[in-house]
C-alpha cells in the first residue's frame, strides 16, 4: 500500500539557524503517528515542511505516492503550493475564524458544491458536535473549538491531517477527554495523522507509532511499547517514562547493581541498567526505607531510600507501606543495560 506520507532525509533551517538534519519519516494510511519531542527540537518546522509552509535545504516529502517537495536539484526543485498538498492541518490553538459560524469555518476549505453536499454536517457528525453549525466559535468550549478545527481540516477527506500541539491549550480535565474524541474522529474518518506533541502520555496513549525527535534528528520510531520497553539509549528511557537507572557491572551475563545481581542481555563491562519504577516490588526486609508514599487511585508511587539513593516504585497494591517502614526491593521482568561508551 502506498504510504500517506514519506519524508525522506529532510534538513531544514531558518536564516543562520539549521534546525531539521535529515528527517526520515513514513506513516501508512490510517496510520496515527506522534512526533514526540521537547521544546525547539523542531516539531512544529517538520509539519510545516510537510504541509509547504516552510522550504526544504535538502531531501523530499511524498504524500500518497506524490512529490511535493524536493529540493534535490535533480528533481528541479518541485515545491507544490499548501493548498494543492490535500493536507489538513489543525494548529496549536485551533485558529477559527472569529466572523464565521461553526459550519462556515468547516467548510471554509470547500468549494460551493462541496458545501451543499451536506458535508459540513458530516464531519460535525463524525467530531462529535453535530447541530453545531449555526454557533459562533465564542459560543463554544475549548475543546468544542479544537474538534471544529478538526472537522475543518477533515472536510475536504485530506489523506493525511497534521495536529501541532492540538490540547496543550486545554486544561488537564479536558485535554484527555477532547484527546480521545478527536482520535476517535481520524480513525472514524480514515484518515492518516501527525500529531506533534512535548507530551509523552500523550503520545505513548493515542499513537500506532511513535518518532522521538531530539535536536532535528528521530532518533527512534516505533510502537509505544516498543519505545518505553526497548529504548535505543537512556536519553529516550528516560524522556518517554518515568525510569530508574542504577550503575552496573556487567559479566557473563549478570549486572552487579545496587539492587543486587540481574541477569541482562549486554557485554561485559561498566554501564547503566534501567528500570521501570513498576518493576521494583516492595517486600517486608531491612535494605531501604520507606520516604514517600504518593497515592494517584489507580496506583500510587512509593519513594524508598536504598543504599543512599530515593528509587521511585509503583505499586497498584491497595496495601500500602508506611513511611519509616523497613523494605526489601526485588526487580520484576526484564532489565535494560546499556554500556558505557569510551569516554564515560
Ligand atoms: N521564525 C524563526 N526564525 C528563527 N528561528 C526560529 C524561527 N522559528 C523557530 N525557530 C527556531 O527553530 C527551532 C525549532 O523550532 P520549532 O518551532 O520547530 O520547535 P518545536 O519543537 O515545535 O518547539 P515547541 O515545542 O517549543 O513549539 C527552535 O530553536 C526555534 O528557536
Amino acid at each position: 500500500m502506498t504510504p500517506a506520507l514519506v519524508v525522506r532525509g529532510v534538513h531544514a533551517s531558518y536564516p543562520g539557524t539549521p534546525v531539521l538534519h535529515g528527517i526520515d519519516l513514513t506513516v501508512a494510511p490510517g496510520e496515527l503517528v506522534a512526533v514526540l519531542g521537547g521544546s525547539g527540537c523542531g516539531k512544529t518546522t517538520l509539519l510545516r515542511a510537510v504541509a509547504g509552509f516552510h522550504p526544504l535545504d535538502a531531501g523530499s516529502v511524498e504524500l500518497d505516492g506524490r512529490l511535493v517537495a524536493s529540493a534535490d536539484p535533480s528533481s528541479g526543485g518541485v515545491d507544490v503550493a499548501p493548498e494543492r498538498r490535500g493536507v489538513g492541518l489543525v494548529p496549536q490553538d485551533g485558529a477559527l475564524f472569529g466572523h464565521l459560524t461553526v459550519a462556515g469555518n468547516v467548510g471554509f476549505g470547500l468549494d460551493r458544491a462541496g458545501r451543499r453536499t451536506g458535508r459540513v454536517e458530516e464531519v460535525l457528525e463524525l467530531v462529535g458536535l453535530p447541530g453545531y453549525g449555526r454557533r459562533r466559535p465564542d459560543e463554544l468550549s475549548g475543546g468544542q473549538q479544537q474538534r471544529v478545527a478538526l472537522a475543518r481540516a477533515l472536510a475536504p477527506a485530506p489523506a493525511l491531517v497534521l495536529l501541532d500541539e492540538p490540547f496543550t491549550a486545554l486544561d488537564a480535565g479536558l485535554r484527555a477527554e477532547v484527546r480521545e474524541q478527536v482520535c476517535a474522529a481520524l480513525r472514524a474518518a480514515g484518515a492518516a495523522a501527525v500529531l506533534v506533541t512535548h507530551d509523552q502520555q500523550e503520545a505513548l496513549g493515542v499513537a500506532d507509532r511513535v518518532a522521538v525527535l531530539v535536536a532535528g534528528r528521530v532518533v527512534q520510531a516505533g510502537a509505544p511499547h516498543e519505545l518505553y520497553r526497548a529504548p535505543v539509549d537512556l536519553d529516550v528511557g528516560t524522556f518517554v517514562g518515568e525510569a530508574v537507572v542504577l550503575a552496573a557491572q556487567v559479566s557473563a551475563g549478570r549486572a552487579d547493581t545496587a539492587l543486587g545481581r540481574l541477569a541482562v542481555d549486554g557485554p561485559d563491562g561498566p554501564g547503566r541498567v534501567l528500570l521501570r519504577p513498576e518493576q521494583l516490588r516492595l517486600r517486608g526486609g531491612s535494605a531501604a526505607t520507606v520516604r514517600e508514599v504518593i497515592f494517584h487511585g489507580h496506583d500510587s508511587t512509593v519513594l524508598v531510600e536504598h543504599g543512599g539513593t530515593v528509587l521511585r516504585c509503583r505499586t497498584a497494591d491497595a496495601d500500602l507501606p508506611r513511611v519509616g517502614q523497613r523494605v526489601d526491593v526485588e526487580v520484576a521482568g526484564p532489565v535494560l543495560f546499556y554500556p558505557s561508551s569510551g569516554d564515560q
